[in-house]
């Protein structure tokens, strides 16, 4: 597992065009590797902000959307086309203007849907498609996806894991039903973070003084129960993408003071 890197960006306007720059680089660079380029979604105002952002990039026109595989990292369990779900908003942010493959887009189910108000049973059909799309070369129950994305939450959770629930102490399933989560509404879906592990790269963003709190704690040596966040890495790279008033109380030694 990689060492976090931190960058720190102006604002949030900046952080999320710097990110999605990065991310439009990041799927050319894989198709051309490896063909096709897998990519897993998070909800929330900064995740939402990237996506819009590449919604505007002149760049966008050098992906191939075609050959990109969409996952979600967790989702609200909320019915079909409710405006919270997540799968709404990053639809409404860039999805339903680019031309994905509909069948390489993999929405977690939705509440009322093929397995009723039944989280668990979302949970482990989407595990089950992820295993489905994992090949030998993974060695492992979920693909290698190039970036995995993750917004923060004030109270570190990142994806639908929360501190000191049990989604966040699963060590064998992919995908875990959340119950009972602090953060409307109760009832998730997530992956969990062995899933978030089998990432290339880990990218976690965030924006605003609410999130510096939660950046500090995770950065500086925090156990991953009590701070999610500080336990999402990705294979190759963990990339923290901050920007100033996020990283207000890290340690200047955490990044160097004149990153733009
Ligand atoms: O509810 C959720 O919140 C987190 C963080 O959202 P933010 O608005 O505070 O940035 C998000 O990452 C997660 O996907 C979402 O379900």
């Amino acid at each position: 597992m990689s060492a976090p890197q931190v960058v720190v960006h102006r604002d949030k306007e900046l952080m999320a065009q710097a990110a999605a720059a990065r991310l439009i680089t990041k799927i050319v660079d894989a198709q051309a590797a490896r063909g096709s380029a897998s990519v897993v979604l998070t909800g929330g105002r900064n995740g939402n902000g990237l996506l819009a952002a590449l919604a505007e990039a002149p760049a966008r026109d050098a992906v191939d959307w075609s050959r990109l595989d969409l996952w979600w990292g967790d989702e609200r369990f909320l019915p079909d086309g409710d405006p919270e779900r997540n799968e709404t908003q990053a639809r409404a942010a860039l999805l339903d203007s680019v031309p994905l493959d509909p069948a390489r887009v993999h929405a977690m189910a939705p509440a009322g849907g093929p397995y009723g108000n039944d989280a668990d049973a979302a949970a482990e059909a989407y595990a089950a498609e992820l295993a489905a799309a994992a090949g030998p070369e993974d060695h492992g129950p979920v693909p290698s996806f190039d970036v995995l994305l993750l917004g923060v939450g004030p109270d570190t959770h990142v994806a639908s894991l929360f501190p000191e629930l049990p989604g966040v102490r699963e060590d064998e399933r992919t995908v875990v039903g959340v119950h009972g989560a602090p953060k409307p509404p109760p009832t998730r879906v997530s992956l969990t973070l062995p899933a978030i592990r089998a990432a290339r790269e880990v990218w976690l963003l965030a924006a605003g003084a609410d999130k510096a709190q939660a950046a500090a704690i995770a950065l500086s040596g925090a156990g991953e129960i009590q701070a999610p966040a500080a336990g999402a890495r990705g294979r190759s790279r963990t990339l923290w993408l901050l920007d100033e008033a996020a990283a207000s109380q890290l340690p200047r030694d955490l990044y160097p003071p004149a990153s733009a």
